[in-house]
């Protein structure tokens, strides 16, 4: 899909653009890239190693040039949003603990673990525009704004205030999915294949750009992934070594198991393994994966380049979708704005028809009272409406108080009178 968001130079707050770099002009310097994988996954290890990977960097930069200042790129903006983590081995710019105590929560409302951690979230998430209004402003100076999220994955992904911290963050700048896979934990064709059912559904649910992330290559090597991915004959291979599907195999024995089973009690739970690989095939041909330690930082730099690919698919794919959608509502907003304010208008008709004499001119009395007291400019909802923007509101409310024309207010002054004109 072509990019409807224009290529343009860099505002005056921004660095050069240099080729091959993608900064529309309308869209922040910065990447958002939210770190999401199950229990242990390593998402905070891996988060570390962002931090440290930055450092490092522009160490042997500085090293490299024999002056410090020279090539200097900001380091990452960091944003916990774990409650129940006691530990972390980075520092984070925004973190939330510093805003909720989630011990304190769990004993004041009696929850458990879980409960404590959504309902952290939650309340986190009352305050989410103040974030975002911290990351806007850090979103021109900096390259990447990372966030680490709750340990328990469902708690962001299925949650709504994972939904709404991510729809924010997606719609304030270009925003992309890291998920982080514990490969040594992934040997086994099920749990690979539960993984990606997961990162599937995450995928289509955010529908955003993802990252799959093999963690903990410096354990174990994930080209047997690799290979399960691009070529489906390769998982089967695995399947009918594996026998039991849940036993991881031997990616140095062609994929035969570690233990290898000897009935079949497998053959249900194989054929099931061989169906849903069918139909993730798809999934992965839109995916791009990585591996990396983040003990070692080995392939941090691949990483890098995928953010830069993914933030190129958000700026082609997503964006010009988001801007439909919004649009699209914007429009369905307004009409049913209008046609509200018709049927209103025809009730009042009716109703006024049915009236007697008597009531009638009690209401238009009561009407002439409202209109002295009425700024037509008013729209209902709190908001002064510029009549120009919306003319047919207008029109359709001199339809129904038409004496709300010029006239002259009590006080002698000219009515409507003009917004700014109103005494305080
Ligand atoms: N060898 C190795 N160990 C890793 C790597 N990444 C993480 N670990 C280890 O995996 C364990 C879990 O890592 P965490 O970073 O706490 O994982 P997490 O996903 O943040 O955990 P929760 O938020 O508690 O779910 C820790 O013992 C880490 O030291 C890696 O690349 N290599």
């Amino acid at each position: 899909m072509a990019s409807s968001a224009q290529e343009g130079t860099a505002g005056p707050s921004r660095p050069e653009v240099k080729d091959g770099d993608l900064l529309p002009d309308q869209l922040p310097r910065a990447t958002s890239i939210i770190v999401i994988g199950m229990a242990g996954s390593g998402k905070s290890t891996f988060t570390s190693c962002l931090q440290n990977y930055h450092a490092d960097q522009q160490k042997g930069e500085s090293a490299k040039e024999g002056d410090a200042s020279t090539t200097t790129e900001p380091a990452p903006y960091f944003v916990n949003l774990d409650p129940a983590v006691t530990q972390l081995n980075y520092s984070p710019n925004v973190d939330i603990r510093d805003t909720i105590d989630y011990q304190r929560l769990m004993e004041e409302y009696n929850l458990g673990p879980n409960g404590g951690i959504l309902t952290a979230l939650n309340l986190f998430t009352t305050k989410f525009d103040q974030v975002l209004g911290i990351l806007e402003r850090r979103s021109n100076d900096v390259d990447h704004i990372i966030l680490d999220t709750p340990g328990q994955i469902e708690i962001f992904t299925w949650s709504a205030s994972g939904s709404i911290i991510t729809d924010a963050l997606a719609t304030a700048m270009p925003t992309v999915v890291a998920y982080i896979i514990d490969t040594p934990r992934t040997l086994a064709p099920a749990t690979f294949m539960s993984n990606m059912l997961y990162a599937c559904s995450i995928m289509y649910k955010t529908k955003l750009p993802f990252i799959i992330v093999f963690n903990k290559t410096d354990v174990q090597d994930h080209q047997f992934a690799m290979e399960w991915m691009d070529d489906f004959e390769k998982f089967q291979h695995a399947l009918k070594e594996t026998r039991n599907p849940t036993e991881p195999i031997d990616p140095k024995h062609g994929g035969a198991s570690v233990r290898r089973g000897d009935g079949d009690e497998g053959t249900y739970m194989n054929s099931l393994m061989n169906s849903m690989a069918l139909i993730l095939d798809e999934f992965y041909k839109n995916l791009r994966s990585v591996g990396v330690s983040s003990t070692t930082q080995a392939g941090m730099a691949d990483f890098f380049d995928a953010v830069k690919e993914a933030r190129k698919e958000y700026v082609d794919d997503y964006r010009p979708e988001l801007d439909r959608i919004v649009k699209e509502r914007a429009e369905k907003k307004e009409k049913d704005k209008k046609s509200q304010l018709n049927k209103m208008m025809k009730d009042m008709r009716l109703n006024k028809g049915k009236k007697s004499a008597g009531q009638a001119d009690e209401e238009e009395e009561a009407e002439a009272a409202l209109q002295e007291n009425l700024d037509p400019e008013y729209e209902g909802d709190g908001q002064i409406i510029d009549p120009d923007v919306d003319e047919d509101i207008q029109d359709a409310q001199e339809d129904m108080f038409p004496s709300a024309g010029a006239q002259f207010g009590k006080d002698g002054s000219a009515w409507p009178r003009q917004f700014g004109q109103i005494d305080m």
